[in-house]
């Protein structure tokens, strides 16, 4: 693991996998940081050169003072990959990262050669709902919405079959600094990447766990609806985030797009 100062703040990174490969992309989403990739990680480290990135105010990247906006995320990573000498990458996004990826498809395009674009849409949530969950985790921190949270984040399932995990990952998410949380809450709130979407012409996979109560499977497929050629595909008993839940479908969906993507 490394960390790099880009775009003025310190970003905490790791790069793994084979040198000289082609290049792929992970970006996490609201509450979490890059272990969440850590299951799907070795099914590419043989063929990739494989970049994960805790994003501001998440895991042990700087959380300067927010409101954050997409650009600003969609500017630390361009500083990160153009530290790491990254001409072009395959993106593979979820939920803001998601978002992220999205925009630098649109500010970057060269930057791009394909999208995975997992639990995530051109718009997430409403102006409303995201001033509630602010003004909530301002007031009372991140362990007040957390159960509701990891309700969205898993399936019923894996909290009754995997009970220590979905407590590590319940941890993961309340120690996130709030000042990064209400941050991009913030960038998220602010984001409408609609017309976007419709500007993307690189490969897109969306895909979505098909009991993902944060970004339902119907956003998801709108959004990739959105996007030129872009396929849709379920990933069966996963909540929002099926990299944790259901890694080898989630990779095998993954291998698949950047095959057909000429990303190899
Ligand atoms: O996960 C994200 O990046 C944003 C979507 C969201 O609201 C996740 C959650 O339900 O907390």
């Amino acid at each position: 693991m490394a960390f790099t100062r880009a775009n003025k703040i310190v970003l905490h990174h790791q790069v793994v996998g084979r040198e000289g490969a082609p290049v792929l992309v992970f970006a996490n989403s609201l509450g979490s940081d890059f272990r969440i990739w850590q299951e799907i990680v070795p099914s590419f480290a043989d063929r990739y050169r494989i970049v994960l990135y805790d994003k501001r105010g998440h895991g042990l990247s700087d959380a300067p003072c927010g409101p954050y906006t997409i650009d600003d995320h969609t500017e630390d990573l361009l500083a990160l990959l153009d530290h790491l000498h990254v001409e072009n990458a395959a993106l593979v996004g979820l939920s803001v990262g998601g978002m992220i990826a999205q925009r630098i498809a649109v500010k970057a395009p060269a930057r791009v050669r394909a999208l995975v674009l997992c639990d995530t849409a051109a718009k997430i949530g409403t102006p409303d709902s995201w001033a509630e969950r602010i003004a909530a985790v301002e007031a009372s921190g991140i362990e007040d919405i957390a159960d509701s949270v990891m309700q969205r984040w898993f399936t019923p399932s894996f909290r009754a079959t995997r009970p220590a995990e979905w407590k590590g990952w319940r941890n993961m998410l309340v120690r996130t600094p709030v000042q990064g949380y209400v941050g991009t809450c913030a960038a998220i709130r602010d984001a409408d990447l609609t017309t976007d979407a419709a500007r993307i012409t690189v490969p897109t996979l969306c895909l979505a766990g098909d009991q993902d109560g944060s970004t339902p499977p119907d956003l998801v497929r709108h959004t990739a609806g959105l996007i030129h050629g872009a396929r849709f595909n379920i990933v069966e008993e996963a909540g929002h985030i099926p990299c944790i839940e259901q890694p080898h479908a989630t990779a095998r969906l993954i291998d698949q797009h950047l095959r057909e993507a000429g990303h190899v």
